[in-house]
């Protein structure tokens, strides 16, 4: 029974933390997966735009050279488009830097870098348009390459840079995630080993307390059942008996002067007998008997489905069996004997009832010489004895 729940419980616990560790792993995985989906997400976009940017400046330089070498025709059409991409790419670049998790104290210098140069766009592009305009003479190309060269260096400059810092800003934030990763990890880790901790704890506390109820049901000196236990199991006879009417019965056995024993060989010897006794009367009842000591040398047997000839006979078999025991040691020589009353229960009657005229029995076995047997009577015999 013990045993049974303490696996019961075992496996309850077993399945909690079993429970308890897939929901962390897949905690942890889900955790992994979102951490590396997300990691750097913020950064990658535009990371890509500033590298599509820094094309601008390069195609501006390649225009404004092409232009002044006289290209034919006069690449005008790319250079305007380019002139009017580049403010708003800036403009496009300057809201998702707002929008990211980039400092702002990171980037803002650089925006101003762009800002400015995007500010210098229209004095170039109404140079472009006059040159487009005037005569080969009339064209001045020191002044569109001063202007057009200055804002394309100032924008390959700004562009890098950015490009550098929103690297060193994804790597930054990988390692954060990373070492974020780390700590989920163990944290759960510890959360299982804890909850692991605390299930074998409860296991183990089950199992003392089982323990414990098992040796406070139990003679030390015997391993019979003890009184308490003998009490217990006769009140679930009596509620079993009240659904289910049946005999009960109950032998009460006491050995013979055994203080001399104790007397002539010790009490060490006393107590080898009253184990070597407590194993005769196991080896006599039947499955379901419950075999108990009650006390010194006194013993008590609880017959369920045994009416009172069942009880005389078992008490019968038991009287005989103790006197042919044949004992060990210093006490070899002693012949044993026991009394021993016996009872059955009357319908109406609880178990104090039946201990009473069980015990009334053995007190007429002792006072009628001992070493032998005395059976209470039932209403059924008292009524026959009367007719
Ligand atoms: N060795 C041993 N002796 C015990 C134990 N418990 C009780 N006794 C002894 O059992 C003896 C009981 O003595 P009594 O009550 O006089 O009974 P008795 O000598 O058997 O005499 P009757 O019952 O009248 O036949 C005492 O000497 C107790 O000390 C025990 O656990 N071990």
């Amino acid at each position: 029974m013990n045993a049974a729940s303490s696996r019961h419980l075992q496996r309850r616990l077993q399945l909690a933390f079993g429970v308890i560790v897939t929901v962390c792993t897949l905690a942890l995985l889900y955790y992994v997966a979102q951490a590396r989906q997300h990691v750097g997400a913020d950064y990658t976009a535009m990371v890509t735009d500033v590298v599509r940017a820094q094309q601008d400046p390069v195609q501006l330089r390649q225009a404004l050279e092409s232009l002044v070498d006289g290209a034919a025709p006069p690449p005008l059409e790319r250079l305007e488009a380019l002139l009017w991409r580049i403010p708003r790419r800036i403009e496009s670049l300057r809201r998702q830097l707002h929008r990211s998790d980039l400092a702002a104290e990171d980037y803002a210098s650089l925006l101003e870098e762009l800002e400015r140069a995007a500010d210098r766009l229209p004095v170039l592009e109404a140079t472009v348009a006059r040159w487009g305009q005037n005569a080969p003479e009339a064209r001045s190309t020191e002044a569109l390459l001063a202007q057009g060269l200055a804002v394309e260096s100032d924008l390959a400059w700004a562009y890098s840079e950015l490009n550098e810092r929103l690297h060193q800003a994804s790597a930054d934030q990988r390692r954060l995630m990373e070492r974020l990763t780390l700590a989920v990890g163990m944290l759960l880790a510890l959360l299982v080993f804890a909850v692991g901790a605390v299930m074998l704890m409860l296991l183990r506390l089950h199992q003392q307390r089982e323990a414990m109820r098992h040796q406070s049901r139990v003679d030390a000196l015997t391993g019979l059942a003890n009184r308490r236990r003998l009490q217990e199991a006769a009140e679930e006879a009596f509620a079993r008996r009240q659904r289910h009417p049946s005999p009960l019965g109950l032998i009460l056995l006491d050995l013979d002067h055994f203080k001399t024993i104790n007397d002539a060989y010790g009490h060490p010897v006393g107590d080898g007998v009253l184990a070597s006794f407590a194993a005769t009367l196991q080896h006599q009842v039947r499955r379901g008997d419950i075999v108990a000591r009650m006390g010194g040398e006194e013993f008590a047997i609880l017959m369920p489905e045994s009416d009172l000839e069942a009880g005389r006979l078992l008490a019968e078999r038991i009287r005989l069996a103790t006197r042919a025991m044949r004992l060990s040691g210093q006490a070899a020589g002693h012949r044993l004997t026991v009394s021993i009353g016996v009872a059955e229960a009357w319908d109406d009657e609880g178990f104090d009832g039946l201990y009473r005229r069980a015990d009334q029995g053995l007190y007429h076995a002792k006072a009628r010489g001992r070493d032998r047997i005395e059976a209470a009577s039932t209403p059924r015999l008292s009524q026959a004895a009367k007719s």
